[in-house]
């Protein structure tokens, strides 16, 4: 007889999953996964099932990572939010298998999850790819992932100055009243963006923001949305992923130069002197190796 699964709210998975233990797994597992040995991992593209009527998706993505023991998969739903919705962007479930069994161990919010482990996956890429002296941090946007970011790279690195665009400057000035540190509000994209050495895109918007002409030569720029800023090496998470549901990736063309696996892995180099740009669109084996994290550590408690 099976045990039930445990089951974990929001609030507890935000307080059980840190960022220290996150990153180094995430670089471990991303490295593993651009090696493509499938003794190791199994995760196939997100299958995907869009809901035009209402602008959104519904998103499954399944993940085995043998040498962990992770069995899980994370149903996800994205739908474009009128401004000032008090509904999220991104809602989500993770559920961890019992690798031998196939019985379901865990069900976890994977709200927190996906927030905080696409941050601690764009802090991996800005800790290879930005400027050495980084002193300035732009972000654009001011929802869920903004704030993770915010959180993620605030810690790991030490700004001078950072900034905050919204489309709407009241979103902007909400998003800096909930925080500790001292953040600009920017009336425009250009504002924000021109000087900055770390760019992060975290917006909904599918038609650019961002121009290359303001981005200053060898800045980083971490893009979650849909916009591709073309003029830079582009590294992706996953080709696969990139090839496939990237419509930005796939209309242009633009040549994806590496995965950050293959950079943790030395086989292609991290030209952080030049332009760089971290094209994000999400991974199983994140939320697997995050929730994986989230259960250890309920277990260390009970
Ligand atoms: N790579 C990954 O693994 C993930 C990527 N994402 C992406 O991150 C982005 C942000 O997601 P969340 O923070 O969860 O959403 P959210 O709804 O919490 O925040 C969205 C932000 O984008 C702004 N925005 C929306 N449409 C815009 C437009 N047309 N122009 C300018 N600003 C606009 C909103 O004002 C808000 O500040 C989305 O593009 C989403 O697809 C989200 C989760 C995971
Ligand atoms: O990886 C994810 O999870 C997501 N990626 C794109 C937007 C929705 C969630």
């Amino acid at each position: 007889m099976t045990e039930s699964p445990v089951l974990l709210n929001k609030h507890e998975v935000e307080r059980l999953l840190s960022y220290d233990d996150l990153i180094s797994r995430l670089e471990s597992v991303m490295g593993k996964f651009s090696k493509r040995d499938s003794s190791e991992i199994i995760q196939p593209v997100r299958s995907v099932v869009p809901i035009q009527q209402h602008n959104g998706f519904l998103g499954v993505m399944p993940a085995y990572l043998a040498a962990e023991g992770i069995l899980s998969t994370k149903v996800v739903s994205f739908y474009q939010r009128a401004e000032g919705s008090s509904l999220p962007s991104t809602q989500a479930t993770v559920l961890l298998f019992h690798p031998e069994h196939g019985n379901v161990i865990a069900i976890m919010d994977g709200e927190a999850i996906t927030a905080k482990r696409t941050a601690a996956v764009s802090a991996i890429s800005a800790k290879l790819f930005s400027p050495a002296f980084s002193e300035v941090l732009c972000i654009l946007g001011s929802g869920q992932q903004a704030r993770s970011h915010y959180d993620v790279l605030t810690k790991l690195f030490k700004f001078k100055e950072v900034r905050v665009w919204s489309r709407r400057k009241e979103m902007a000035q909400r998003f800096v009243n909930d925080l500790q540190g001292p953040v600009t509000v920017c009336g425009s994209v250009k504002e924000a963006v021109v000087g900055a050495d770390v760019i992060v895109t975290a917006t909904g918007a599918s038609q650019p923001l961002l121009f290359g002409e303001w981005v200053k030569p060898g800045a980083h720029v971490a893009e979650m949305d849909d916009v591709l800023m073309r003029e830079a090496v582009v590294y992706v998470d996953s080709r696969e992923g990139a090839t496939t549901e990237s419509g930005d990736i796939i209309l242009s063309g633009v040549e994806v130069f590496a995965e950050l696996g293959e950079i943790i892995n030395g086989t292609f180099p991290a030209q952080r002197e030049k332009t760089t740009v971290f094209k994000s669109l999400g991974m199983g084996i994140q939320d697997a190796v995050s929730a994986k994290l989230v259960l250890e550590k309920w277990k260390k408690e009970h």
